[in-house]
């Protein structure tokens, strides 16, 4: 089914509907509450994360309205009454959204959003800003350990064929880019993103020719700046001399890159191409790899003295292989004033109340209260205040630059892909006093209980 006026609206779970229908009817939906967004845990044992997902979120608040047909899916459902449907039609988003700079450096238990408004929406959007930023934010930090890997060598974004299906393939390419790609091969992505698209052709050109030669001849009459695959039917008897042949024919015509491997020993064939290349007369010719490759694999070939340059990965990016989830989570810290908090059994899980600020300094992150003063740099900065958006989003390769920069001025150990040592967040004396506090305070209540 099509809907016309389909809305992002209903991307959120039944029962932050259910929550706010009961705060409508006992009539606290308007108490000023603040949420926070936050993860407890780095992804991939890395030291950090690249704070990704801004410009999606902020695309999502812009448009946020129940449309005709989601009130009507809500009316179908038999769970709400009239009245409520009404208000729910005349709902807008007013609440203020504060967040770092999209690529920014980030780490454990710091606010990644920040929601300050009125409970309805800040309940409300709980859901779709955690499926966002949870999602970019791991493939942007993902891609930056590739990034850390590769040593400066380009990367190539590959993985659209095998993403979580149509959206992740296109916000997780946006978010490689944030992370330091150099290009994606997803065209759309390129053209929504303004993003730079690459590729080089797959081995059904080969097979479509019957041969090497012939394919290669053929794609070099129709292209310029061509890089010739050359692991069809086999990668040194015939793939690379052919490519060698056409590129000599062509001459300057073509404007030949180099070859792109995708199997076999990479170590040893890249080194032998390299030695044909070069015995060619073709020394800036590029050898590209690909083949289910990650910063391991990266890291691996290159240990081994892999002659490769430019390195194409798919899989194991987009959809983050050896970790798929980043665990953000979206709590209340506080409602009409009061400081409020989410207790457990498992300290690490009691969250930390109270509305607040991270500065970054020299030393390392400092969580205060919003309104303390600081030391250092303000990470989370106004996006939409009191609905109305007052950032404007960045080009994708200014986001990148920004990424470039914040990584740059975080110091070497804490960005080892293996085992980085930890960088220390630390929380304010108020904001400590601020948490124990509020613990006493609902133990006490529990005890009166
Ligand atoms: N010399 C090497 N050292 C370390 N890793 C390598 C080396 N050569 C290839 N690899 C990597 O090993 C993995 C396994 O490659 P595998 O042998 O399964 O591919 P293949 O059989 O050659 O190709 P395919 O199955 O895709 O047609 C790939 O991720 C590849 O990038
Ligand atoms: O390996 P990835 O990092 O995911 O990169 C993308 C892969 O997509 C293409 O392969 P294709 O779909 O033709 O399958 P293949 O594995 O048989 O080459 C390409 O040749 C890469 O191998
Ligand atoms: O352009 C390429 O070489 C390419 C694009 C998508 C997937 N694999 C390779």
């Amino acid at each position: 089914m099509v809907y016309p006026d389909d809305s992002l609206t209903l991307h959120t779970d039944l029962y932050q509907i259910n929550m706010i229908y009961t705060y409508w009817q006992t009539g606290i939906d308007q108490q000023p509450v603040v949420f926070e967004a936050y993860f407890r845990n780095k992804p991939f044992n890395n030291g950090y994360v690249i704070f990704a997902g801004l410009e999606h979120t902020i695309t999502y608040l812009k448009k946020i309205k129940f449309s005709a047909s989601d009130l009507d899916y809500l009316r179908s459902l038999n769970l709400y009454t009239a009245a409520f449907l009404e208000y729910l039609a005349q709902w807008r988003f007013t609440a203020t959204l504060r967040a770092p700079h999209e690529g920014e450096v980030m780490f454990d238990h710091e606010p990644l959003l920040q929601v300050e408004g009125p409970l309805v929406d800040a309940q409300l959007l709980e859901t779709a800003l955690l499926n966002i930023i949870n999602f970019q934010t791991l493939i942007a930090t993902k891609a930056s350990r590739i990034v850390s890997a590769a040593k400066g060598e380009p990367l190539l974004e590959f993985g659209t064929r095998r993403a979580q299906e149509l959206d992740a393939a296109l916000w997780g390419t946006r978010a490689a880019y944030i992370g330091g790609f150099n290009a994606t091969s997803n065209v759309r992505a390129g053209k929504l993103f303004n993003l730079p698209v690459s590729g080089t052709h797959a081995h059904a050109l080969v097979q479509a020719y019957k041969n090497d030669y012939d394919a290669f001849t053929a794609y070099a009459k129709t292209h310029h700046n061509v890089v010739f695959l050359v692991d069809t039917f086999d990668t040194l008897k015939s793939g690379v001399p052919n490519a060698i042949k056409v590129a000599r024919e062509f001459g300057d015509k073509i404007n030949f890159q180099g070859v792109r491997i995708d199997s076999g020993d990479m170590v040893g064939l890249s080194q032998t191409i390299r030695q044909e290349l070069d015995r060619a007369g073709f020394p800036n010719a590029k050898i590209y790899a690909s083949n289910d490759l990650d910063e391991y694999a990266i890291t691996n070939l290159k240990k081994q003295n892999a002659k490769i340059d430019v390195w194409g990965v798919g899989t194991k990016l987009i959809t983050a292989f050896d970790q798929p989830a980043l665990g953000a989570v979206y709590k209340m810290v506080s409602i009409s004033g009061d400081n409020t908090i989410k207790l457990s059994d498992d300290d690490e899980k009691i969250s930390t109340p109270g509305k607040k600020q991270i500065w970054r300094t020299d030393t390392g992150d400092m969580l205060t209260l919003f309104d303390e003063p600081g030391v250092g740099l303000p990470i989370l900065q106004d996006i939409f205040v009191h609905g109305k958006q007052i950032y404007q989003i960045p080009t994708a390769q200014a986001v990148q630059r920004y990424a470039k920069d914040s990584l740059s001025a975080i110091p070497a150990p804490f960005k080892r892909i293996d085992s980085p040592e930890k960088y220390s967040v630390s929380l304010s004396k108020r904001l400590i006093e601020a948490k124990n506090t509020t613990i006493q305070h609902v133990k006490n209540m529990i005890k009166e209980f």
